[in-house]
Order: C-alpha cells, then structure tokens, then sequence
C-alpha cells in the first residue's frame, strides 16, 4: 500500500475559560510520496497547532475533530485517534519527524548535543555499532562539526540550536518531515543545506511538509502550497499555479507581498480565532467582498470531475485539495 497523509477535515480547538478558540478549521489534504508541500499563512493563523496536532502533542484543553490518516507500513492509522503510546513508539521521530519552531525549548538543558544526537542515533538505529560516527554524519548534514556537539542547549545560539533540532529530526530518516519554520537564524549557506536535504528526501521518495510564514522560502522548495488563513485552507494547489496564478485574494496579498514582486504587504490584522465570522474570514481585509462572502465559500476546484465520477471531486474536500482548489466566492 502506498504511503501517505490523508488529513480530512481536521479541526482543533482549544477550551479556555469562557471562550473556544478555533485554530484549526477542517483541513483536508493529502502528503504524497515524493513530494515537498509548504504550508503558508501569517503568524497565527493554526501551522504549528496542525503540527502538533499529528504528533499528539497538543495540551489537554485540546479537541480535535476528523482524521490523518497514515497507510503505508501496516494496518491505516489514525494520528489523531492514536494512543500516546502508540504514536511514541512507531509514529514519532520514525514515520513523522518534528523539526519544531522555537528548538531551544526543546532540547534537553543538561544534556550535550552530542548526548541527545547519539542517543536519538541508538534509539533508531539500534544495529549501528558506532554511533558517534552516525551522529556525526548527520550532524555535518545540519551544517554541525564535531566540536559543536560538546555543547550545552545554553551554550548555543539560535541558529546552531537551530542546526541541532534539525539534525535530530533526521536520524530517524522519517517518511515525513515536518518543519516548522526550519530556517529560522540560519544563514544564507545553511538555509541552502537544508533545502538540500529536503530534496534529497522527497527524492528517495519521502516526504516534508513545510511550515512557514515566508512564502519566498516555500517557492525555494515547494511541490505544492497551502495557504492557511485563520486556520482555514483557502487555496492549495501546485507551487507554480498558487505562486503565478493565485485565486484566492489572500494568496494574491501574500505573493504581492513577496520583495521580489510588488512588496507591499496586506492591510489589516487576521481575526481572533476566538470569533470568527460564519462567512469568509478574509472577507473585511478583502477590497473584492461581497454580500456573498457572509457565506462560507467551500474548498472548490474548477477542473470538470472526471468521467464516470459523477459525485467530482468538488464533493470530497481531499480530492479537490489534490487539485489546485480554493475558498472563495470571486476568485482573482
Ligand atoms: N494551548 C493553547 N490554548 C489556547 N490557544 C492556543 C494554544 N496553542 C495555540 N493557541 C492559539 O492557536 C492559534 C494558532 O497558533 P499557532 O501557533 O498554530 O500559529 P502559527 O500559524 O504556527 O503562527 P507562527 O507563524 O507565529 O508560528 C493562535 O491564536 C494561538 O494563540
Ligand atoms: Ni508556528
């Protein structure tokens, strides 16, 4: 069976006292075999909870709603309905890598990087009769000598924290990585390595969702892009088409945003997840709205469905997340 990440409409929110916060909104999509898809929104708007999300790492006052489905190795495996002692065992740093954003917090504070690189080297590569050397392969990968390794968390800055995560996150040669905003405090040489290293990766067949706010960085490398806006996926489609041809005028704000097209950025602020309206969340940042837009527009594609099809993949939000599909009532 071939593997893959089916998501179907996932939600997450979370339970605060007196108010639901809705951060993530029935995201459907699929991570494909051999492939780089880039998840891209402003500060806010739900990447990292969905992260966390299929690693099983969100707090208590969580729900979740909908399915990830992962195939591939064994019986079909719900991420999201998975025990934490399930996940632990087969599905973390083995089927799904984290390189988290923010990797200071994650690294262990008494323990050198050479310590928590070996390990994780023992861990998922319990035949390896050297695992110093192994960890110093994949830490010259994440842009790290030797010596760097002898360091303690606090004794590193943010971009060499930064190499460390990423390093960790690609010991256990996961079929996908998620990196949630990987190349944060790298510099220009690194930030090039990495990209490297996720070719190298959706080469061999895997795969690496890509979570960034800098959509300059997600055109460097991506196969696909998903625009997030207010937890919502509001467009989806190969980068070429989402980057050149944008439908939604969200992602039309944010390519026009880019410094190498016209830079100016969107008017506005996102709205609080706390209230959002029942339409189109974008819809007061939008100089096109319409009475129309107080509707939900749905996740649609206009490619006709196929023959023989008649239900067409307008109706299933996977299949049309497959195609380049997008939520809006008047599209660029
Ligand atoms: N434990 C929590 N309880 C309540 N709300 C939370 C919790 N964790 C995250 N949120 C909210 O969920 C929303 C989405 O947060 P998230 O961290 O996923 O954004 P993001 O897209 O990753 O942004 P950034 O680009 O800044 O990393 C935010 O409004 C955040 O405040
Ligand atoms: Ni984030």
């Amino acid at each position: 069976m071939v593997t893959e990440l089916v998501l179907d409409r996932v939600s997450v929110r979370f339970s605060l006292p007196g108010v639901t916060v809705a951060a993530v909104n029935d995201v459907s999509l699929r991570v494909r075999p051999g492939e780089c898809l880039a998840l891209v929104g402003e500060s806010g708007c739900g990447k990292t909870v969905l992260a966390h999300a299929l690693l099983g790492f969100l707090p208590g006052n969580a729900q979740t709603a909908g399915t990830a489905t992962m195939t591939g190795e064994g019986p079909p495996l719900d991420l999201l309905a998975a025990s934490d002692a399930v996940l632990a065992r087969t599905v973390r740093g083995r089927r799904v890598g984290l390189i988290p954003q923010s990797p200071a917090t994650h690294l262990t504070p008494v323990r050198t990087a050479r310590a928590q690189l070996e390990e994780a080297v023992r861990v998922h590569h319990p035949a390896e009769t050297s695992p110093r050397d192994h960890a110093h392969r994949v830490a010259a990968r994440a842009g790290l000598t030797p010596d760097d390794l002898d360091r303690y968390p606090h004794e590193l800055s943010g971009g060499m924290a930064q190499r460390v995560a990423n390093a960790l996150a690609l010991v256990g040669d996961p079929w996908l990585l998620i990196a949630d905003e990987p190349t944060t405090g790298l510099d220009r040489d690194l930030v090039d390595g990495l990209i490297g290293e996720f070719r190298r990766m959706v080469d061999e067949g895997r795969a690496v969702l890509l979570i960034t706010h800098d959509l300059a960085a997600a055109q460097r490398v991506a196969d696909r892009i998903a625009v997030m806006y207010a937890g919502r996926i509001v467009e989806i489609g190969p980068a070429g088409r989402v980057l050149d041809a944008p439908r939604h005028r969200y992602s039309r704000g944010l390519v026009d945003a880019l410094p190498d097209r016209a830079f100016t950025p969107i008017p506005g602020q996102p709205p609080l997840l706390t209230d959002l309206p029942a339409g189109c969340a974008f819809a007061p940042r939008c100089d096109q709205s319409a009475p129309v837009c107080a509707e939900r527009p749905p996740l649609t594609t206009e490619r006709p469905p196929p023959a023989g099809d008649p239900a067409g993949a307008g109706e299933d939000p996977v299949r049309a997340a497959d195609d380049h599909a997008f939520a809006c009532h008047l599209p660029c």
